[in-house]
């Protein structure tokens, strides 16, 4: 790597450091110039009413948030000089002009073409791109390119950045064989900068087999196994950044959704996506996405995983349906001094064709009336009458066909329908026959009938139940794309609930086996995107570890054979050994100590431990003058320490760890298996180091 002395003015154009940093300066004053054209646009004369002025002023609003120019956040990080023009099909929106060239302006094919890879475009007065976005066709060499193959690129250059300051770059020569092969020490130090504050963005070092999943296409659903720390989430979120990029229109229509395991972990990651200038991307959890009923209570695990199972899917349909009846009586329609009438067969006939259709069962009740009324009107026709459609409405709207439709087809309230299911053990034994055998209807069964929906205390189980049961009768908006993170954990009924929110779209499923700590936790990826109803989604698997030190995930690893068998351990990519230290303890002081000394260095320090140690903890901390926070609230300079309970620490991740008896977070679970894979979370925390401190035996697995 380069690091000459320069001089910061870039004075020396012989330098090229000098050179790279005027080039920073004037893309900064294009991108000031871009942000002033926008802000100084008046659109008084060219909107017709308000309601469009308002529209258009919140656009312009966002542009001006978009063009902002953030002083710790590098306007370009790479470069690439092709060997040749790039073609047409590779030019930034195809339809402009090529970029900024080395060799001048102008059209063409011209040899040794070069472009600046940043987090946004920026162009010049003449519209000629000064930096390239990241996401552009043109860009994708940077994250692509090799020696084997160079992908057309003589040189990639890195760019190195201290503050806002450009102070360093790193050059590969891909066409020179002589040059050596080296891991990138700006990648190195990009993994090793501390990590304070939220989780973020890592345009600038995305790796090969990353930048697959990150650029796979949006007809297709992606599913990336992955070890503690390869970067899943990051993937994930880079990928719905570069899909509304590639798709911006159509994505802008339909939507896009982040789905994590609870808030805490979407606080961590909020930042992420406005930092690629993304802000229209929805948050959420899977509970956010059902929240039909307020949930109040919760579920014993064997319920729970009766009713997380996929065939109660199935007890929902045949519960909801038997609602409909077989007519045996006619309906009369009288109009005027006519009566007309409609025979009970043919009203089963149009019964059973409703129930035959693929929709739902509330728009079937809203055809139901038609369907009668139009026959109303083939006996009107027949005999003589010329009825047009407002007939046909009008006899859709006759009392005496109301009232049939009632009794035929009623309207079904789901959440009023899950609870007889759960409180009344005959309509649940009759509509579960076959399903569920008897052992766990009384499992799912409610020990005292409840009355009302509001009375209920729902438990998030329950109210996937409810959602499941909401989609039967009408469907679900489908959305252009989901990104599912910590997939490993959700119930068949959770992946239905969100593979219904992608039904005409696709979705990014992220996970990893191992990390799995609900009683109902994914066995198998296949099975998973069966569930979610993408079963043509392709599996991909990331091994290469960006956090954890390579002592840390070694000693991790000892659990894989008992938690996920067949699993490939992570490989840290990480030169910095880290350390990692096993310590017996007398008591919470000598924790409290550990925390102290980790506090030295630069970064976040967290303090893991089992869920029914914190409070022994947070009174140890609190008595020893240490202040702290919880998960998901910002450290600060003076708060670094984050009191983490291991039922949260998954996804989150900090410089130093110290883990608080192990052999009590596997006990704070109901079996040792998923014991152990929540010790396998809470061990694959820490980035630089780790301190295991513990008064009782550790766990026999990882002797
Ligand atoms: N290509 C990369 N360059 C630099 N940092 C990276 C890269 N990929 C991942 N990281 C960093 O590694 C850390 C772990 O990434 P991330 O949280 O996405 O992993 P994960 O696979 O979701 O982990 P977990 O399974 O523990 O949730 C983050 O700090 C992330 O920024």
């Amino acid at each position: 790597m380069s690091t000459p002395a320069a001089d910061p003015l870039g004075a020396r154009p012989d330098d090229p450091l000098s050179r790279e940093r005027s080039h920073l300066a004037s893309s900064r004053s294009a991108l000031r110039a871009m942000r002033e054209d926008v802000e100084s646009l008046d659109i008084k004369d060219v909107t017709a009413n308000w309601v469009n002025a308002e529209v258009l002023s919140r656009q312009i609003d966002d542009r001006i948030k978009a063009l902002a120019d953030l002083s710790d956040t590098p306007l370009f990080f790479g470069r690439l000089n092709y060997l040749h023009a790039p073609g047409a099909e590779q030019a930034e929106g195809a339809s402009k002009g090529p970029a900024r060239s080395a060799s001048g302006k102008g059209g063409g094919r011209r040899a040794g073409e070069q472009f600046y890879i940043g987090r946004r475009h920026v162009h010049d007065a003449d519209g000629d791109p000064m930096v390239i976005d990241w996401r552009a066709p043109v860009s994708q060499p940077f994250y692509r390119a090799s020696k084997k193959d160079p992908l057309d690129v003589s040189l990639r250059r890195r760019f190195g950045y201290t503050g806002g300051d450009l102070t360093a770059y790193e050059d590969e020569h891909l066409m020179d064989p002589a040059e050596a092969a080296a891991t990138s020490k700006l990648l190195q130090q990009e993994i090793e900068r501390p990590r304070v504050g939220p989780m973020r963005d890592i345009v600038a070092t995305i790796q090969p087999e990353q930048d697959e999943i990150v650029r796979s296409g949006l007809g297709g659903t992606v599913c990336v196994q992955g070890g503690p720390g390869t970067g899943k989430t990051a993937v994930g979120l880079h990928r719905v950044a570069y899909l509304l990029y590639a798709h911006r229109e159509r994505l802008a229509r339909t939507g896009t959704l982040v789905i994590g395991p609870n808030k805490s972990f979407l606080h961590y990651i909020e930042q992420v996506l406005p930092a690629l200038g993304e802000l229209t991307v929805r948050q959420g959890t899977v509970d956010d996405l059902v929240a039909h009923v307020e949930v109040r209570g919760t579920d014993e695990a064997p319920a729970a995983v009766i009713k997380g199972d996929a065939r109660m899917a199935e007890v929902l349909r045949r519960a909801i349906y038997s609602h409909v009846t077989i007519p045996t009586e006619p309906v009369m329609v009288v109009r005027g001094s006519r009566r007309w009438r409609v025979p009970a067969y043919e009203l089963e006939a149009i019964v059973r064709e409703l129930l035959d259709r693929d929709i739902r069962y509330g728009a079937a009740r809203e055809a139901l009336p038609q369907r009668i009324a139009h026959v109303v009107l083939v006996q009107m026709e027949r005999s003589g009458e010329a009825p047009d459609d407002r007939v046909q409405d009008a006899v859709a709207r006759n009392a005496a066909v109301k009232a049939a439709v009632k009794a035929m087809w009623p309207p079904v309230e789901p959440a009023k329908l899950v609870l007889r299911l759960l409180s009344d053990a005959d309509f649940l034994a009759a509509h579960a026959e076959g399903i569920l055998d008897e052992d766990e209807q009384k499992t799912i069964l409610w020990a005292k009938a409840v009355r009302s929906v509001k009375a209920a205390k729902w438990s998030a189980p329950d109210a996937v139940l409810i959602d499941e049961a909401t989609d039967l009768v009408q469907r679900t908006h489908s959305l252009g794309h989901v990104v599912l993170d910590e997939a490993q954990d959700l119930s068949p009924m959770q992946y239905r609930a969100v593979g219904r929110r992608c039904t005409t779209g696709s979705a990014t499923v992220l996970g990893d086996l191992a990390q799995g700590t609900t009683p109902w936790a994914t066995r198998s990826w296949d099975e998973a995107l069966a569930h979610l109803g993408k079963s043509d989604g392709v599996i991909e698997e990331l091994t290469a570890g960006f956090r954890v030190p390579t002592d840390v995930i070694t000693y991790a690893s000892r659990l894989l054979p008992h938690i996920a068998p067949g699993l490939t351990p992570v490989a840290s990519v990480r030169e910095n050994p880290g350390f990692f230290d096993l310590r017996s303890v007398a008591d919470t002081a000598e924790v409290v100590a550990a925390c102290e000394e980790l506090l030295r260095n630069e970064g976040s320090t967290g303090l893991i431990a089992a869920d029914a140690r914190i409070p022994a903890l947070a009174e140890a901390l609190t008595s020893a003058g240490i202040g702290y926070i919880d998960p998901g609230e910002e450290t600060t300079v003076e708060t670094r320490l984050t009191l983490v309970p291991a039922s949260l620490a998954k996804g989150l991740e900090y410089d130093y760890v110290v883990l608080d008896e192990p052999q009590a977070v596997v006990d704070g679970e109901p079996d040792e298996r998923t014991g152990l894979r929540r010790l396998y979370v809470a061990l694959t925390r820490a980035v630089s180091g780790l301190i295991v401190t513990h008064a009782a035996p550790l766990p026999s697995q990882l002797a």
